[in-house]
């Protein structure tokens, strides 16, 4: 599966966790439900059966073999006011870097280097796919800034692209727009061990990163599934949010500085490593998220924390969406600054999980549950953070806010407790597709937008009360992800794209968001797939304001262009 080898696995904590029971033989975590059965750690759920997979549809070695169209692409016209690559640009280009990247003109394929320019043109989720003919991989900011100054002189447009794990086609050109890639600016360039400031080139992946913090008792303050693929430039530049913005913030609140080149070649040195600076305008600001469209990120300066001693992961069985609501009051009451992560995931996506994923064992012998959550700790004394996530534990079942649950004994449970959360993106697409809507909401509206689509998706006639009818486009809807930081991933999957499930889901979804003040982006960027929408989440002074600053810094619009601004 494509999508497999893109986002390698990722590693979690340096240190095991601490045992807090004694394993039982047969046991894979050990089993934290209440033992009197009054309590329940078995529910029968007949409101919500076990939705299942047919074995033949989920044991399918790979995607399925629907093609991937442009059908979700707005409508958008090449503009003319790009110039064609030449033969000349390529000369030019290949003197530059000698050697470090790759060219095909004219259907024909000038080595530049051994690479092909095809995994450029395409995203992860084989959705959004380019016509790129040109990538261009240099090994300097003196060298981005001499590319970009050449293609703002001829009017080349420009995608700047990472480790291309993005979900919303932002980082893959639409036309034939040069991608440049940061994967051979790949050096740490400073660290301190005293103030944990790392300054590192945008290339960096982002798990070499903490793997080289993880030496130095730091940890970085991202993570995310793509750990093993992404790269830190990339991260800044969509603003990724991650598995641990509930502890660690956003990368608004790390990044002390950045190093950019704007289109006319100007670099931007702003790599600060302060953590305090009222000096005027944050102009960094603009870059962290900014999704390549004013400058290319190619150095970042981030403040990382010293990496956790103890790390204990607890996954849970909830029976509404209303205890799960309780169960993260509480966590956070009890458990305090040792919280740093509580993910919800809820009965389709762990039964789609389990579907195509058979390997990827039940964590619990109950259930299954309308809800789930994977509660982290992460802190620094083992005892203290055991002893706190056990009465929180014993209390949210007593009080039967919680199901079942089980905790993680040592690294390999941990990872597979996470793997529980993180596969689900992996598998969302398996059926033939997926249409991926990445929102904040308020907590309390937050499960009711999966409720609504799903009704409506079925009130349209196109998907059905079984997921194994094969009549309906939609295979199921899927609701998980960041509660801790109140953002939901919601995934229609399906069984191939569809006009008419599209037109059921959009604008449906983005007026359903504007209606509660919630954001049609909370962490994924609006890249192609959301750029008719961000009305729905900013004013229009606002947007006026952003179109001023994309003509203030790139005035001839080669920068990302057909992307949201
Ligand atoms: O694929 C998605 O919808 C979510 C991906 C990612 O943000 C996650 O939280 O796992
Ligand atoms: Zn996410």
């Amino acid at each position: 599966m494509a999508c497999r080898s893109r986002l390698a696995p990722a590693i979690r904590a340096a240190s095991a966790p601490k045992l807090l029971r004694p394993a039982a033989a047969t046991a894979a975590t050990t089993p934290i439900s209440n033992p009197t059965p009054s309590t329940g750690t078995v529910r029968c759920l007949s409101s919500t059966p076990a939705r299942r997979i047919r074995t033949t549809q989920a044991r399918r070695a790979g995607p399925a073999a629907t093609k991937f169209t442009t059908d979700s692409y707005p409508e958008i016209k090449r503009d003319p006011k790009f110039a064609e690559i030449t033969a000349e640009d390529v000369a030019y280009f290949k003197e530059l870097l000698g050697g470090g990247g790759s060219a095909v003109l004219d259907g024909v394929t000038q080595e530049l280097a051994a690479d092909d320019v095809e995994p450029y043109n395409g995203d992860w989720m084989r959705k959004y796919r380019g016509h790129c003919k040109l990538v261009l991989k240099p090994g300097s900011t003196e060298e981005v800034s001499k590319i970009l100054k050449y293609c703002n002189d001829r009017k080349l447009a420009v995608v700047p692209q990472g480790g291309n794990t993005g979900l919303v086609g932002g980082s893959v050109p639409v036309f034939d727009e040069i991608v440049v890639s940061t994967s051979r600016m790949n050096q740490v360039r400073f660290f301190d061990d005293v103030s944990g400031v790392l300054v590192v080139d945008a290339g960096v992946v982002l798990e070499v990163a903490d793997q080289f913090l993880a030496e130095k008792g730091y940890i970085f303050p991202l993570d995310l599934g793509a750990k093993g693929s992404c790269h830190v430039g990339g991260n800044v530049a969509t603003n990724a949010g991650g598995l641990r913005l509930l502890r660690y913030g956003s990368l608004h609140g790390s990044v002390l500085g950045i190093e950019a080149v704007l289109p006319d070649g100007t670099i931007l040195n702003d790599l600060s490593r302060l953590r305090k600076d009222n000096t005027g305008y944050d102009l960094k600001q603009l870059f962290i998220g900014g999704e390549g469209t004013i400058g290319m990120i190619t150095a970042v300066s981030i403040h990382c924390p010293q990496r956790p001693k103890a790390v204990n992961v607890a996954f849970l069985g909830v029976d509404s969406y209303d205890k799960l609501l309780v169960a993260f009051r509480e966590a956070k009451a009890q458990l305090g600054e040792i919280l740093s992560a509580f993910e919800m995931m809820d009965s389709p996506s762990q039964e789609l999980l389990h579907a195509v994923r058979p390997e990827a064992k039940r964590p619990l012998d109950s259930g299954p549950y309308p809800f789930y959550c994977l509660i982290e700790t992460s802190g620094s004394n083992a005892d203290h953070d055991a002893e706190k996530l056990g009465q929180f534990l014993e209390h949210v079942l007593e009080k039967e806010v919680v199901a079942d649950g089980v905790l993680a004994q040592d690294e390999t449970q941990l990872r597979a407790l996470w793997a529980q959360r993180e596969g689900i993106p992996e598998v969302s697409n398996h059926a033939g597709g997926v249409y991926k809507y990445d929102v904040s909401l308020p907590l309390r509206d937050l499960y009711r937008l999966v409720d609504d689509t799903r009704q409506r998706l079925r009130d349209a006639g196109l998907a059905g009360a079984s997921i194994d009818d094969e009549s309906f486009p939609v295979v199921d809807v899927l609701g998980y992800g960041h509660m801790g930081d109140s953002n939901l991933h919601l995934n229609v999957a399906v069984r191939r794209y569809d006009k008419a499930v599209e037109r059921c889901l959009e604008p449906f979804v983005y007026e359903w968001i504007a209606g509660v003040q919630g954001s049609i982006s909370a962490e994924h960027g609006l890249g192609l797939a959301k750029k008719n929408y961000i009305g729905y989440s900013q004013t229009a002074t606002k947007i006026g304001l952003m179109r001023q600053l994309k003509q203030l810094y790139d005035p001839n619009g080669i920068m990302n262009p057909y992307k949201y601004v």
